[in-house]
């Protein structure tokens, strides 16, 4: 979108029923019709790199459903995010569910043309194998990006049955390729049982800070957004949020739960806290539609990509008037 172009928003909800017509991300229209967009949300359909429960590869088009209701104005960060840049729903990236090399790179190539333009990505998943590629592309185009990473689990082990590319190795690998800034790494939300002890050693020596969901708990919000964002300073940033960050009475609908997580709530006003950052693209993966009730996953999911969005349309915002 050039400067001088209104943004197409979503459709209005008060002349075509929300629930009539297919479903796009907020009711927002799709990339081909508005040509470019300054934020591009895409699904990746994609869960051949699940250790536990599979589904997450419907995940995107959940998200997408229960996206109906949200409206077009955040007051939590009193923004209208789509008339502020032309955000647009780019469609799934088709990935081979028979192959996960290909996948990977089929993701990369897809997040590289999409980049590209000039958008920022917003990518509804799919299992956390695909922050892998999709962080490879945006390294490309920012050099090593900071990582806040929202998640029950670490995803810094190294193999499972020999396969280096699955939903719990991504960072390990994106480490080892030396695509992140390891100087601002963080995992949110981490508990539940490990391994062994060796599992904590290595993600710290890979350069992750942990905020458990303990911490979360015991400290608030606002103390460890402020602590993150300290962390992070005007570094490019990219998030990725597994949405077992949450706990499962605020997440059932995700392949592998954990006791014990944030409220989605909790994770919200986390994000409303970096609104300052830069950030430059962002993934919400794990929604698996067949173990959720009543959209209860997929409506906190969808929320949390509608948050995500705003700090970035803010943002592009507040860059055009400079
Ligand atoms: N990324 C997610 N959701 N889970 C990783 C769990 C890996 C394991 O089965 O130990
Ligand atoms: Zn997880
Ligand atoms: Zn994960």
């Amino acid at each position: 979108m050039s400067s001088n172009e209104t943004p197409r928003g979503p459709v209005d909800s008060s002349r075509v029923p929300r629930y009539a017509g297919p479903a796009t991300f907020a009711r927002l229209p799709r990339l081909d019709e508005v040509g470019t967009a300054d934020i591009a949300v895409v699904g990746v359909p994609f869960d051949s790199g699940v250790s536990y429960r599979p589904g997450a590869r419907f995940g995107g088009n959940a998200i997408r459903e229960a996206s109906r209701l949200l409206r077009p104005y955040n007051p939590a960060q009193d923004a209208s995010p789509f008339a502020l840049a032309q955000v647009a729903d780019g469609g799934d990236i088709a990935v081979n569910p028979f192959n996960i090399n290909e996948a990977v790179e089929t993701i990369e190539a897809a997040a590289d043309d999409l980049l590209g333009t000039g958008a920022r990505l917003m990518t509804l998943g799919g299992d956390h194998t695909i922050a892998l590629p999709l962080l490879r592309s945006v390294a490309r185009k920012h050099g090593p990006v900071a990582l806040l990473h929202f998640d029950a689990h670490l995803d810094t082990w190294d193999t499972y049955f020999g396969a280096e590319y699955t939903h719990g190795t991504p960072f390990r690998r994106a480490v080892e390729e030396g695509i992140l800034d390891t100087s601002a790494l963080s995992h949110v939300g981490t508990r539940g049982p490990l391994y062994g002890k060796q599992d904590l050693t290595d993600d710290e020596k890979m350069g992750f800070g942990i905020v458990t969901s303990s911490d979360v708990y015991r400290r608030g919000a606002d103390e460890v957004a402020d602590q993150l964002r300290q962390r992070i300073g005007d570094r490019p940033l990219y998030i990725s949020i597994d949405i077992d960050c949450l706990d499962p009475a605020h997440a059932p609908g995700t392949g592998t739960p954990e006791a014990g997580g944030m409220t989605s709530r909790e994770l919200l006003e986390i994000l409303r806290g970096l609104a300052s950052c830069n950030l430059v693209s962002a993934d919400v993966v794990e929604v698996a539609p067949a173990y959720d009730h009543a959209e209860i996953t997929s409506v906190a999911a969808s929320h949390t990509a509608y948050e995500l969005t705003t700090i970035m349309s803010r943002q592009i915002a507040e860059a055009r008037a400079k």
